[in-house]
C-alpha cells in the first residue's frame, strides 16, 4: 500500500506560478513555515525552476514538478529517469498509456511518485469537443484514471468535482490531487471546474494545488492560513 503523506500541510500545494527564481525565494519566505509542499510549473522550470527544486528540497520543503511530459515513451522514460535525481516528491505526465508506461519505466525504483494529468481544469465538455475528443470531461477523466491505475502510476490530477468517480476507479491508495481550487469570492480565471478548499477535501482530494488565489493576494500568507484553515475544519 502506497505511504500517503500525513502532515496535513502536506495536502496544500502552493503554485509557484511566478517569473524568476528570486520572486520564487520571496514568497518562499513570505509564506514561512506554514506551507511545506511548493509546485514548480512551467514559468519558473524555464526560468531556472529545476535548480529551485534542488534547493528547496535541501531545505526540508517538498516539490511538486508540475512538467506535464508527454512523448514517445523512449523519449518519456529517459526524461523521467533524469528527474528522478532531483529528489522531488511528486512528477506529472499527460494520461495517455504510452506514455505513463514510459515514464513509470523511467522512475523505476526511485521514491518520485508519479501524477497522470487526466483532463485539464480549463477545460469543459466544449474545449474537448474542439480538441477533437468525442468524450465528455467525466467519462474522459474516468477512463484515463482506470488507464493509470492500469499503466502503475501513483495519483491522478483531475478537478476536485472528479473525485468521487476517480476514487471509485482508482481506489484508497492512489493519490488524487486537485487543481482548479477557488476559495469562495475569489476569481476562476481560466479554470472552468473549480471547488473551494472545504468542498475539495469533503469529496476526498488528498492534494489541494492553489496559485492566483494566494500568490496574487495582497497577503499571501494570511491567504494561504485562510485556505489551510478550510482544509483543517474539513478533514
Ligand atoms: O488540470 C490542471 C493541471 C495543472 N494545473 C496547474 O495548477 C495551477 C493552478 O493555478 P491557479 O492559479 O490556482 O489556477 C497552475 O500552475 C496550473 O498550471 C491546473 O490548473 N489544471
Amino acid at each position: 500500500m502506497m505511504q500517503k503523506l500525513n502532515d496535513v500541510r502536506d495536502r496544500l500545494i502552493v503554485a509557484l506560478d511566478v517569473p524568476t527564481v528570486w520572486d520564487a525565494y520571496r514568497l518562499v519566505s513570505t509564506l514561512g513555515d506554514g506551507v511545506t509542499f511548493y509546485k514548480i510549473g512551467y514559468r519558473l522550470a524555464f526560468a531556472g525552476g529545476l535548480d529551485l527544486a534542488r534547493q528547496l528540497v535541501a531545505e526540508g520543503k517538498k516539490v511538486f514538478l508540475d512538467l506535464k511530459l508527454h512523448d514517445i515513451g523512449n523519449t518519456v522514460t529517459e526524461g523521467v529517469d533524469s528527474l528522478t535525481k532531483l529528489g522531488v516528491t511528486f512528477l506529472t505526465v499527460h494520461a495517455y498509456p504510452q506514455t505513463m508506461r514510459g515514464a513509470v519505466e523511467g522512475r523505476g525504483d526511485a521514491a518520485l511518485k508519479l501524477l497522470a494529468v487526466t483532463a485539464l481544469t480549463s477545460y469543459d465538455d466544449g474545449d474537448l469537443r474542439d480538441a477533437g475528443y468525442g468524450l465528455a470531461v467525466r467519462d474522459l477523466v474516468r477512463l484515463r484514471a482506470e488507464q493509470a491505475r492500469t499503466a502503475g502510476i501513483d495519483g491522478i490530477v483531475c478537478s476536485a468535482a472528479e473525485t468521487e468517480i476517480v476514487r471509485e476507479v482508482i481506489g484508497p491508495d492512489m493519490l488524487i490531487v486537485t487543481p482548479g481550487i477557488r476559495p469562495s469570492g475569489s476569481a476562476a480565471g481560466d479554470q472552468k471546474r473549480t471547488l473551494t478548499p472545504a468542498e475539495a477535501i469533503r469529496v476526498g482530494a488528498d492534494h489541494l494545488v492553489v496559485g492566483r488565489p494566494i500568490i496574487r493576494a495582497a497577503d499571501p500568507r494570511a491567504a494561504a492560513g485562510a485556505v489551510m484553515d478550510e482544509i483543517v475544519a474539513a478533514s
